[in-house]
């Protein structure tokens, strides 16, 4: 194995970059560490949202693109971009999978059940995608579609479900095709934290109209006390009371085309479906899912093979994954570009232990966890690399709570202080990056008279990204051209001591060696560059 010069790198998860504002809990916060870090001469911004890294032009970032690309060093077309290019050529509607499932639904008067978030968040799901699909059954004379509708309020802000379920309303009068027989919030939905019972309420939802509510109108559903995320599964009877359920030899397209949270709904479905002998059921996705059930997919993902954890393998390099639950799939299968194929050198650590109860009221969840699992691992030499994530920012930002946001950003500021006292410790250089924006941004203006009210989503804003270099000296510095997050990795693979590979397209961020000590620090330039 060729001697590296090891390090840590180390995600703030959500850690964006703004002016000072009322909105902005980042710089409300106490973190003199991190803005010591990020004030200093290598301390730059990075693009993470956006065409910068294979998003929508306008899009926000967030932590499966963010990942990626930190992993892949280019950007990757996202799973968004490629729905809607299938929609805008015609190809998705006239795909061969839906083409012959709603044609086999006409004939046998099967029903078809779409299921996904209902918004424009584009993080999850794009509810401009269904009237392709609307339009797709429509064509195949298919006229009996139920829809599904998991409210958001966390890619979008909180409160807008009636919004979108009314847009929901006009897509389907529209076309004259579909009708929503239930709503559910992404809580339960989009469970990925391993809580059953929220997804098998959702399950149980769809497959037998089995709730503990009904509303006679969509509307009726959204409860004034409960935020858009934790509706509770309804289903939805019209005057009739009638509850709809999926039926032997019914077909279920699964409409959100990110799958990490939509998963669990998936496989649990397939399951519950052959527990209860309907297995004419055709199952079908937007994208590729990562289910443990083989779902035919309507569009492919984009390769992202070939990243850093790859040049880690073939250098023979080892490197150990660090984060929480929330964040560990990033750590590992979303840097390591959607590939969960064990590489050999890399070890996995999640670390559980967060204080239970919501996340509000511990900000600091496990960081301080996190922090120790580094700082140990820091002082081994038969690890290279160490890759983690502090999740606090952009888990506790979801809450739109600014308080306790503030909160997680100075436990963050803790644990990356601690990190970096073992890093030095250890002669490891540590680059500490944001996958996308966050808690920089709590607020936004609603209403006619445009109050601020509390939002949770991401965001378009930069992120920071600041290197501490090993021993004393600065042996490299940051550059202050515009580059993105696409640049981690090959900055990663330099600052270990590794070639670059020709996919890895985004620049390097490190500038040549200022050999000369005495030579002044890096010019205003540098300040510049963080805009
Ligand atoms: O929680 C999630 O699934 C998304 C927001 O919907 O956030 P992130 O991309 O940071 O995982
Ligand atoms: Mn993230
Ligand atoms: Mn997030």
């Amino acid at each position: 194995m060729t001697t590296l010069a090891p390090g840590v790198l180390l995600v703030l998860d959500g850690w964006g970059y703004a002016p000072p504002s009322p909105a902005n809990a980042l710089t409300a916060a106490r973190t003199p560490f991190l803005d010591a870090l990020s004030g200093g001469p290598n301390g730059r911004l990075l693009d993470a949202s956006g065409a910068s890294v294979g998003l929508p032009e306008g899009t926000v970032g967030n932590s499966e693109t963010g990942h990626l690309v930190m992993g892949a060093g280019h950007a990757v077309e996202y799973d968004s971009l490629r729905v809607e290019r299938d929609v805008s050529s015609g190809d998705l509607r006239s795909h061969p999978l839906l083409r012959d499932m709603c044609a086999a639904l006409a004939r046998n008067g099967g029903t078809l059940h779409l299921v996904g978030l209902c918004s424009d968040g584009r993080i999850h799901s794009d509810i401009g995608h269904l009237p392709e699909i609307l339009r797709a059954a429509w064509e195949a004379a298919l006229y009996r579609v139920r829809i599904w509708v998991i409210t958001d309020g966390r890619d979008v802000a909180d409160g807008t479900a009636a919004r979108y379920l009314s847009r929901l309303a006009a897509m389907t009068e529209e076309r004259g095709v579909g009708s929503i027989s239930g709503v559910v919030g992404r809580d339960y939905a989009m469970d990925k934290s391993g809580k059953e019972h929220l997804t098998a309420a959702a399950a149980r939802l769809l497959l037998d109209g089995d709730a503990e509510h009904t509303a006679a109108t969509p509307q009726d559903a959204l409860l004034p006390s409960v935020g858009d995320g934790a509706i509770p599964p309804t289903a939805v009877t019209g005057l009739s009371g009638h509850r709809a359920r999926v039926e032997d030899g019914d077909g279920i397209l699964f409409t959100n085309f990110r799958s990490d949270r939509t998963a669990p709904l998936a496989d649990m479905v397939a399951d519950l479906l052959a527990a209860s002998g309907r297995d004419r059921v055709r199952l079908l996705s937007l994208a590729q899912y990562d289910t443990r059930t083989a779902i035919p997919a309507l569009v492919s993902r984009a390769d992202a093979s070939g990243g850093l954890s790859d040049v880690l393998e073939e250098a023979g390099a080892r490197s150990l994954r660090v984060a929480e639950p929330e964040k560990f799939e990033h750590v590992t299968f979303f840097l390591n570009g959607r590939d969960s194929r064990p590489r050999k050198g890399e070890e996995h650590l999640k670390i559980t232990g967060a204080p239970d109860g919501p996340v509000h009221e511990h900000p600091e969840m496990n960081a301080a966890g996190v922090a120790d699992a580094i700082a140990e691992a820091c002082g081994r030499d038969d690890i290279d690399l160490i890759a983690a994530n502090l999740a606090n920012i952009d888990v506790v930002g979801h809450t739109g709570n600014f308080d306790a946001t503030r909160r997680s950003a100075e436990a963050v500021d803790t644990a990356v202080s601690r990190i970096h006292a073992a890093a030095r410790a250890a002669g490891r250089w540590m680059l500490v990056v944001g996958d996308h924006g966050n808690a920089e941004q709590m607020l936004r203006s609603a209403g006619d008279k445009g109050e601020a009210v509390p939002y949770g989503g991401h965001t378009h804003n930069p992120v920071h990204c600041v290197l501490a270099p090993a021993g004393t000296r600065s042996d490299a510095v940051l550059s202050t051209d515009p580059a993105a997050i696409t640049s981690v990795a090959p900055t990663v693979l330099r600052l270990l001591g590794l070639p670059v590979p020709p996919p890895m397209t985004a620049p390097s961020l490190l500038r040549e060696a200022v050999l000369d000590p005495a030579a002044p620090g890096p010019t205003g330039a540098a300040q510049e560059g963080r805009r």
